[in-house]
């Protein structure tokens, strides 16, 4: 018999159960009014994935189960069965919760699933709170087909993470016929095709189609791209949902996949391009953190240069050129191009630049410190007292205003600690800390591509990066070439994480500069990192776009002789 599914990609935010009960309501109108038989939800739904040390609050539960409550009261007046993900208590030994999938039918729950293999890696910690689930296929009959079920890891036991159980096998020996995935799969560059991979071979290796939904949206430092999909198990992945949108599709099932009447057939391939895959993860993740917090406007510092442009460019097609405010700081340092090129910038982007010059300022604490001193500050100290000034002068218009500062540090940067401590590292919120300099150009570039326009000035894209601290200052006098850097950067940092094609290039590259006898650059790289690590414990948020980000995906003592 013809079993129709709907596939349910929504954007949840952290603990909202009321407003995730809503965006459910709706899915679950639209699912009855297709005569869908299974909704398919994600993982931890009702909460949001992942709400950390909140569920361990006294009023967690209760609060969830209100919103539970209120569903299976929902579920009773259609004929749609809802599988949901849900925190449950564990009544056994161990921690006292289990992340769980419950299948409701008519205002019953009819099976309850926990979920068996607990991602504590990267950016993961689920074992923190959670209790496995004891190995059980998770079956149900529906319409004449054996559903089995899994939760997001529970199908990553292939990915060479060796755990002792594999709950896809322990489904498929027990005779499961479709393999229902919910999940909450955070998105990085590589991410959508590496899913493809695995749930295709997983298809093909047990013979079984399978069905995978994710969530979408951003929470904090990570960005869920959506792009659920059903794979077939002769043909791999047949038809997926949008990236980086909401979106509710309904499927029929009989043999294989079904949309609108049409088979479901051939494979379809999910590329996207690296710089537009950023921007998408950028848009949505910036929309989604003014959004869920209550941010409308950002105000970045704009100095002319390449990461100030890009995160200005980013922001106003994320939340509209009148929501972003620029301020130009100019000092006796500041070349003539630091004003004419964010003149020109922000009137392409359509955003309002104020200027606020520096100059005074920097004299007069300078000369406020003279005094104690035995002289005026001067060298490093003044180079940072300039960045701490803008960074002063752009916290006021925060909070003045009520922007949200978006700090414009890029992960070469913030990896070697090129940035100045409660200067240019102020701000809630960094969108492109997780860019490489060199991906910073590529996203530029990209940006105008985009437009059709040269929205960022060339000039701006050309200039060779400077800090304009000092007379004629180049970032150059003070680390490697970015290509260079970066190469020793993403092995250092991200090694087995890269993927193959980065990996081997930076392998190559470092190679080579070791045989070149370039090996104590590469050693004062890699110390430059380790030194800087208290700066980056103190800095904000990044948007996560790379499978190894700075924040909890990457955790390092500070005061270590490593
Ligand atoms: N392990 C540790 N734990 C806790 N605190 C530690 C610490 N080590 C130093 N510190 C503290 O940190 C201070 C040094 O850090 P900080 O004040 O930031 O200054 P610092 O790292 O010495 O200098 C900033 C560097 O960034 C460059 N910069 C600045 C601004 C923008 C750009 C750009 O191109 O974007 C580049 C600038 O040219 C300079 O080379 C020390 O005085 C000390 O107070
Ligand atoms: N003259 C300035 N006016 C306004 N903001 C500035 C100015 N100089 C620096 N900033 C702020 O400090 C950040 C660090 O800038 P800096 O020029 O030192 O180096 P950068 O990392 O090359 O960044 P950018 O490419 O944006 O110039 C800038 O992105 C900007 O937000
Ligand atoms: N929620 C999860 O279990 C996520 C882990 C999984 N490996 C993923 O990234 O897709």
């Amino acid at each position: 018999m013809t079993l129709r599914i709907s596939l349910a990609q929504l954007d949840y935010t952290l603990c909202d159960f009321d407003g995730n009960l809503a965006r459910m309501r709706v899915a679950i109108a639209a699912a009855s009014q297709a005569g869908a038989d299974l909704l398919v939800f994600s993982e931890l739904c009702l909460s949001g994935y992942y709400p950390q040390d909140i569920v361990e609050e006294p009023d967690f539960l209760p609060r969830q189960q209100a919103a539970l409550d209120a569903l299976l009261e929902l579920s009773r007046a259609t004929d749609t069965a809802l599988a949901i993900g849900a925190v449950t208590r564990n009544e056994g030994v161990g921690k006292p919760l289990h992340n769980s999938l419950l299948l409701i039918k008519r205002g019953e729950i009819v099976l309850r699933y926990d979920k068996q293999l607990l991602p504590t890696y990267n950016i993961f910690d689920e074992r923190r709170h959670f209790e496995p689930g004891v190995n059980q296929a998770a079956l149900f009959e529906l319409k004449g087909h054996r559903l089995g079920f899994l939760i997001c890891e529970d199908a990553w036991n292939s990915e060479g993470k060796d755990y002792a159980i594999d709950p896809v096998k322990t489904l498929a020996e027990a005779g499961a016929e479709l393999l229902i995935s919910i999940n909450a799969s955070p998105s990085h560059v590589g991410k959508p095709a590496q899913r493809h991979a695995l749930f295709a071979g997983i298809a093909r290796h047990w013979r079984l189609p399978l069905v995978y939904v994710n969530q979408v949206g951003a929470n904090d430092q990570i960005v869920f791209d959506g792009g659920s999909f059903v794979v077939d198990p002769l043909h791999g992945v047949v038809h997926h949902l949008p990236l980086f949108e909401t979106a509710l599709e309904t499927l029929e099932f009989e043999q294989g996949f079904r949309r609108q009447g049409q088979a479901l057939d051939q494979a379809v391939e999910l590329h996207l391009a690296d710089s537009e895959f950023y921007y998408r993860q950028i848009i949505l993740g910036l929309r989604d953190y003014a959004a869920k917090i209550g941010f409308h406007k950002v105000v970045v510092g704009c100095s002319g240069g390449i990461d100030s442009a890009l995160t200005l460019a980013l922001a106003a097609d994320a939340l509209g050129a009148h929501n972003v405010v620029a301020i130009t700081m100019p000092s006796q340092y500041s070349s003539r191009g630091s004003v004419t090129d964010s003149v020109a910038l922000c009137a392409n982007l359509g955003v309002s630049l104020l200027e606020h010059p520096i100059a005074e300022l920097v004299a007069g604490y300078r000369a406020g410190f003279a005094g104690h001193f035995h002289t005026q500050p001067s060298g490093l100290t003044v180079e940072n007292l300039q960045a701490r000034i803008r960074g002063t002068i752009l916290m006021e218009y925060s909070n003045h205003f009520g922007h949200l500062l978006l700090t414009t540090g890029n992960k070469s940067e913030i990896s070697v600690g090129y940035c100045t401590l409660y200067g240019d590292t102020n701000g809630g919120l960094n969108i492109i800390g997780d860019l490489y300099k060199t991906e910073v150009f590529a996203l530029a570039a990209h940006y105008n591509q985009r437009h059709g326009r040269e929205l960022i000035p060339q000039a701006i894209i050309d200039k060779p990066p400077s800090a304009e601290l000092a007379p004629d200052q180049q970032d150059s006098d003070s680390l490697p070439p970015y290509p260079v850097l970066d190469e020793i950067l993403k092995l250092h940092i991200e090694g087995s994480r890269l993927r193959p094609a980065e990996h081997a290039h930076a392998d190559a590259f470092v190679a080579e500069l070791l045989a070149a006898g370039d090996g104590a650059l590469v050693e004062r790289v890699l110390g430059l990192v380790a030194k800087s690590e208290f700066k980056r414990r103190q800095a904000p948020p990044i948007i996560r776009v790379r499978n190894r980000a700075f924040g909890n995906g990457r955790q390092m003592p500070i005061a270590t002789a490593w």
